[in-house]
């Protein structure tokens, strides 16, 4: 049987300054957020069985721990009281490489099913449900290319020129949670005005601290800075370089070491996730 995919897009932190920790014990970041157009896929069948079944095991998750499950319940109290699901799910992010993979698959569930069970909740309730899944959920529920304040929750929709990114995995798991425990982590980045941004005036807080925890993420960016601009994502392990050719990206990709794994991707303006839903009501709209 065909599915009905919905696209759950990967993210890159384009930079990621740390300004000081809440208290919640949350750290205040800024962050230029850039959607890509490549990521996982989940696709839903809607019952009536007021249950919610994850068919796809994603190996060290628990099924009731799963981010898609948890955002699935979630938003259930807004659906009719029989609303079920079963959900399938095409698994191609790294997990724990800064890409947001967990947090896409949650904003994905909440946007698709928020449409096939009717709960008609706005994107604003959305983002805010997601922000108690993840920080990065409400950027993935917006789904465009933003600057971010707060914990990743205050979005700008910052429109970025066409961009290609090879984005490259150096086999290891960093913990988002361990590195903002780290107490060496620098966090006194003094606030950064948008218009004033730049690639190059600009950085990430946690490069340099997973870079000596994890010797393999300092080797790559060491190797792919020869080539173009080149930044860890995140709170990695997930290291991207910049082109404004697709077929340079793809190039460099072919050099790369056997051990590290990679895509190639584009930068959007708007999310696959967001295109897939204005599609969605278009098409009912005509029926
Ligand atoms: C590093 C980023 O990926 C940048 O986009 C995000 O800020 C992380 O977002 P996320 O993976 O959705 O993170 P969460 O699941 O909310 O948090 C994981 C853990 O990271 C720490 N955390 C996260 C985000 C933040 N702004 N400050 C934090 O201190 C908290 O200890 C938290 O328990
Ligand atoms: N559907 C899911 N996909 C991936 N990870 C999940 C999922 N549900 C729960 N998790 C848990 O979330 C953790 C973080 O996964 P994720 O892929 O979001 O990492 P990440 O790319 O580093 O995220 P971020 O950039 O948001 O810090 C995983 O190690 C896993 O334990």
């Amino acid at each position: 049987m065909s599915r009905d995919w919905w696209p759950s897009p990967a993210k890159l932190n384009l930079f990621l300054h740390i300004l000081g920790r809440l208290d919640s014990g949350y750290h205040q970041l800024q962050s230029l957020f850039q959607i890509l157009d490549y990521g996982d896929r989940l696709a839903f069948d809607i019952n009536r069985s007021s249950t919610v079944q994850l068919d796809t095991h994603i190996v060290g998750v628990a099924h009731d721990d799963n981010l898609i499950v948890r955002a699935a319940r979630l938003l259930k109290p807004h659906a009719a009281t029989d609303a079920g699901v079963r959900i399938f799910l095409d698994k191609q992010l790294p997990m724990g490489g800064g890409i947001g993979g967990g947090s896409s698959n949650a904003a994905t569930t909440l946007v698709a099913l928020n449409h096939l069970w009717q709960c008609n909740l706005t994107e604003d309730a959305l983002a805010e449900l997601g922000l108690s899944l993840g920080a990065d959920v409400p950027i993935f529920v917006r789904g465009r290319t933003a600057f971010a304040n707060g914990v990743g929750e205050e979005l700008t929709p910052a429109p970025l020129a066409p961009c290609w990114y090879l984005v490259v995995n150096p086999g290891v798991h960093v913990s988002t949670g361990e590195v903002f425990s780290l107490p060496e982590l620098p966090r006194n980045t003094p606030a950064l005005s948008w218009a004033s941004y730049s690639f190059e005036n600009t950085r990430n807080d946690c490069q340099q601290i997973v870079c000596d925890h994890y010797p393999e993420v300092a080797n790559l960016l060491h190797w792919l800075v020869h080539y173009a601009p080149s930044r860890m994502t995140g709170t990695g392990a997930c290291v991207f370089a910049t082109f404004t050719d697709q077929n340079e990206a793809s190039e460099v990709q072919a050099k790369l070491p056997a051990e590290w794994t990679s895509f190639v991707a584009k930068g959007v303006n708007l999310s696959p996730l967001q295109q897939k839903l204005q599609d969605v009501i278009a098409a009912s709209d005509m029926n």
